[in-house]
């Protein structure tokens, strides 16, 4: 039997999707299609009568914009979102600010996916020369940050994203789901690949095939043990989620 709700959402469409670009730790911003995919998303969760009582996103804005506008779209603008570099998108390294397709041609379609899809394949570290470098590691946020700014990632794995989330998960967010709180996570792709992983049990492999659509809620509902009693649930209609999984599925097609 259901004890617990808990959502996990990958953000809106971000600027740099369009561009088919790694995006990663750059703070860009929700496209025009991402800002009203978190208005749609609030919008569906307000009609099924859902309340939250706290938002989890990374400190990047593209999360933090998506659980704005969702809140608003639901009416419940007052509920406390609290962020956490421990939610932010796995960080892709070198690979940065390169563009997928691109990426293919040079290094090959299967190359690519292994990149971004295995589950312990970290690509090539971020270093000083790179032209998103400063940007990152000079932002005031990560000097927020429960860990400082040198022992901060500079480039991972989904299993490094995975080991950096589960003390967050286990320490901060678990306790308030136990409080009886409704929890809605805006995360980012990898981060809520991660989560669904270590929730749903899924084997390292079985991983490898899990894509997830931008701005598309996903109910997950545990038993006391925080197993998960049923199969997880993507919200809204599932031809338009299928489209929009297969939308970032061939992002690394020539
Ligand atoms: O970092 C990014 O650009 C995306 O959020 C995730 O990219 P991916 O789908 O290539 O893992």
């Amino acid at each position: 039997m259901s004890k617990y709700k808990v959502f996990v959402m990958r953000h809106g469409e971000g600027a740099w999707t369009k561009e088919n670009r790694f995006c990663s730790w750059v703070d860009q911003r929700l496209s025009e299609d991402g800002v009203k995919e978190a208005l749609a998303c609030g919008h569906l969760l307000k009609e099924a009568g859902y309340q939250l009582d706290v938002v989890f996103t990374s400190l990047l804005s593209r999360s933090i914009h998506t659980a704005w506008l969702l809140l608003e779209a639901m009416g419940q603008e007052w509920v406390p979102v609290v962020r956490t570099w421990r939610l932010n998108e796995r960080h892709y390294g070198a690979l940065i600010g390169l563009n997928r397709a691109e990426m293919a041609l040079n290094h090959g379609e299967e190359q690519v996916k292994q990149w971004r899809r295995s589950y312990d394949l970290t690509p090539p570290p971020i270093d000083e020369s790179h032209p998103y470098f400063l940007e990152i590691y000079n932002d005031r946020r990560y000097s927020t940050c429960d860990v400082s700014k040198e022992f901060l990632p500079k480039s991972e794995s989904l299993k490094d994203v995975l080991e950096r989330l589960q003390p967050y998960w286990d320490g901060t967010i678990v306790p308030e789901i136990k409080r009886g709180k409704l929890v809605l996570i805006s995360g980012h792709g990898n981060s809520c690949r991660a989560l669904l992983k270590h929730l749903e049990g899924l084997s390292d492999a079985d991983i490898v095939d899990v894509t997830l659509p931008t701005g598309t809620p996903i109910l997950i509902e545990l038993d006391e043990n925080f197993r998960p009693t049923k199969p997880m649930q993507l919200l809204g209609d599932q031809k338009a989620i299928q489209a929009a999984i297969r939308k970032v599925e061939d992002q690394e097609l020539l």
